[in-house]
């Protein structure tokens, strides 16, 4: 009992202001030990407490539950700290109380980390650990705004952590949009979200923002023409932090007049469970992409050697390209060796045959793959990595690492630019396909790993189907195309990756589904086409058809000009009064394509 009595005596219990004021007529020095609900008081310290107590306490001058002001704070479980800075300050109290000193004027502790940098650092951690999901809405897809949206995001200080093009599912609108399930036309508005692809974003704000808020914030601060009450101080700077971050996205959908194209999901338990729902891997792994090269002589000898090893350590093969480098790639590639004697040797070596280019991706990539191949010398890696690749797979042509990997993220970027450049495709979907077929067959561009760079929805008219079926107009059998498609809307799209046009139409199938069941069963025509007519999807049969039917239906079929915008209050490329923003898009990516090659070269 006595026991018990002590205990309930060492440490009061404060719970309610009462308490809290009562508490406050303490004479002496009040150690308070702050914890959160779910862990309880630190029971590590308590032994330190009752000692102190019982040590220090015969002149009733130390407490355990303020002084008025909170004086000193220490974190964690820090018996000899809190022990010694205990002692001094009950030691301060009992000179203050026999009159041998005056009491300091202190400076309140703020509740906040003590230390500046520190407290910078744990808004800046947590402000890190802020995402929001924006989904951007059919609507804005098919009228050609993402890119927009998309880069009025950016532009404005956000980071697009994740994106992602799908058609959500209808469990997936209900639970996005559950607070206006009541709204009359939620149902209506339920259909119109899963008939057509939307674009989910993880959105969090840049690094460069944060340090700007937070300097703002402490200027805001120190430029305050009154003191804030003392007891306040510390909280200010964190409240005011928290109430700029906490509204911006939303505040700015809104101020741009965008937020009718976009949705925002900002309740942290909310955004956990939808980056859980459509990007399951966003939280865990950092899938990393690395361009490879395996030299003349490694590709021709070991080809298949080396690629299962690839796969064995996780690798998965992305895309992978033979190609004859020429003198100037060579030396671009070798330049590690330029001052070497064998230089000239490496690049006659290199220029003779066929390398194999690969893309390829896994989790933290690019060091395990330098890892994985080692050193850049075959004699360097003899004596520092005697298990690396470049070892195992030394060859006497050349005393260099038969592997060629990139040096960094940036470079791989750079790299695969170059050795893949994206080639843009036109792709229909066709009216007579179902909601359900629409869906797969956004699945299957999705695995077949095409980026959906433009889109819209459309009634095609004779007017916008003699721009993409210009080659067969003359044909008997194109009226029975016309009436087809004005069935209802098409979905056009442009699809982009490396290689496209092919894929695509590998990915199509043959014309005739027939055909198609029997020489591609996997197509897309063999699973859901029906007759020649009824295909239900398109491809443009080459390259230049694709740039050329690109150009003739963004062009013609978005409206969108100066003088007649899609969205009136944000003109599209004021710079350049004639060129519609489709275009201005389109001239973007071309000079992307070209840029890389003379910047990379
Ligand atoms: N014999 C036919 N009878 C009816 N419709 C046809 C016939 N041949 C082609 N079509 C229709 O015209 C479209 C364009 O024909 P084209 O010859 O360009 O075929 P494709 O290049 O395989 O297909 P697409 O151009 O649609 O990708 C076909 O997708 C199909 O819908």
């Amino acid at each position: 009992m006595a026991g018990k009595k002590r205990e309930i005596q060492l440490q009061a219990v404060i719970n309610t202001q009462s308490l809290w004021e009562e508490m406050l007529q303490n004479k002496g020095l009040t150690v308070i030990d702050v914890y959160q609900a779910w862990c309880g008081p630190c029971k590590a310290m308590q032994t330190l407490f009752r000692k102190l107590k019982n040590e220090l306490n015969e002149d009733e001058i130390l407490h355990f539950v303020v002084n008025g002001k909170i004086i000193a704070k220490i974190e964690g479980a820090n018996a000899p700290l809190v022990n010694q800075t205990i002692i001094n300050l009950v030691n301060e109290e009992r000179k203050i109380a026999a009159g041998e000193m005056v009491r300091p004027q202190y400076h309140e502790i703020a509740l906040v980390d003590s230390n500046a940098d520190n407290a910078r650092e744990t808004s800046k951690e947590s402000i890190d650990r802020i995402f929001s999901i924006a989904i951007i809405k059919p609507e804005a897809m098919n009228t050609g705004k993402t890119v927009e949206i998309k880069e009025n995001i950016v532009n404005a200080g956000f980071v697009i952590e994740a994106e992602d093009n799908r058609v959500l599912t209808e469990n997936q609108v209900r639970d996005f949009y559950s607070q206006i399930a009541e709204q009359p036309d939620f149902e209506e508005f339920v259909s119109l979200m899963t008939n057509s692809l939307s674009c989910i974003l993880v959105v969090s704000r840049s690094n460069e923002q944060e340090l700007l808020l937070e300097e703002e914030t402490i200027f805001e601060s120190e430029t305050e023409p009154q003191e804030p009450p003392e007891d306040q101080s510390g909280m200010d700077t964190t409240t005011l932090v928290k109430k700029k971050w906490d509204s911006t996205l939303e505040e700015y959908l809104d101020k741009e007049n965008i937020h009718q194209f976009c949705d925002v999901e900002e309740d942290v338990d909310n955004v956990n469970k939808f980056i859980d729902i459509f990007f399951p891997d966003f939280k865990n792994i950092k899938l990393e992409k690395i361009l490879a090269l395996l030299r003349p002589d490694l590709f021709q000898e070991k080809k298949e050697d080396v690629l299962s090893i690839f796969q064995n350590e996780g690798f998965q093969i992305l895309m992978q390209r033979q190609l004859v480098l020429s003198e100037e790639e060579a030396q671009t590639l070798c330049k590690e060796y330029e001052n070497e004697d064998y230089f000239e040797n490496v690049i006659e070596n290199m220029t003779s045959g066929p390398s194999l280019a690969l893309v390829l991706v896994r989790e933290n990539g690019l060091q395990h793959w330098k890892d994985l191949i080692g050193p850049s010398t075959v004699e360097e890696a003899k004596q520092s990595h005697p298990d690396s690749l470049c070892v195992q797979f030394a060859m006497e042509s050349l005393p260099i690492n038969q592997f060629y990997g990139s040096d960094s993220l940036e470079a791989a970027e750079r790299e695969i630019q170059y050795f893949f450049p994206p080639q843009n495709t036109l792709a229909l979907i066709k009216p007579h396909a179902t909601h359900e077929q629409r869906e797969a067959i956004f699945n299957r561009i999705k695995e077949a790993g095409f980026e959906i760079t433009q889109m819209t929805e459309i009634l095609l008219l004779k007017e916008h189907a003699d721009k993409i079926y210009y080659k067969i107009a003359h044909k008997d059998f194109y009226n029975g195309v016309l009436e087809m498609l004005s069935e209802g809307p098409s979905l056009v799209m442009v699809l982009s990756k490396w290689n496209a046009v092919t894929d695509w139409r590998r990915l199509m199938g043959p014309t005739d589904p027939t055909e198609a069941k029997l020489l591609s069963p996997d197509s897309i025509r063999a699973q859901f086409g029906t007759s020649p007519l009824r295909n239900v999807v398109h491809g443009s049969s080459n390259a230049t058809e694709a740039i050329e039917a690109i150009h003739n239906v963004f062009q013609g079929i978005v409206p969108e000009t100066p003088e007649n915008p899609v969205n009136p209050e944000n003109p599209v490329n004021p710079e350049n009064p004639r060129k519609t923003k489709v275009q201005y898009l389109f001239n973007n990516c071309y000079f992307l394509f070209f840029g890389c090659y003379s910047d990379w070269v």
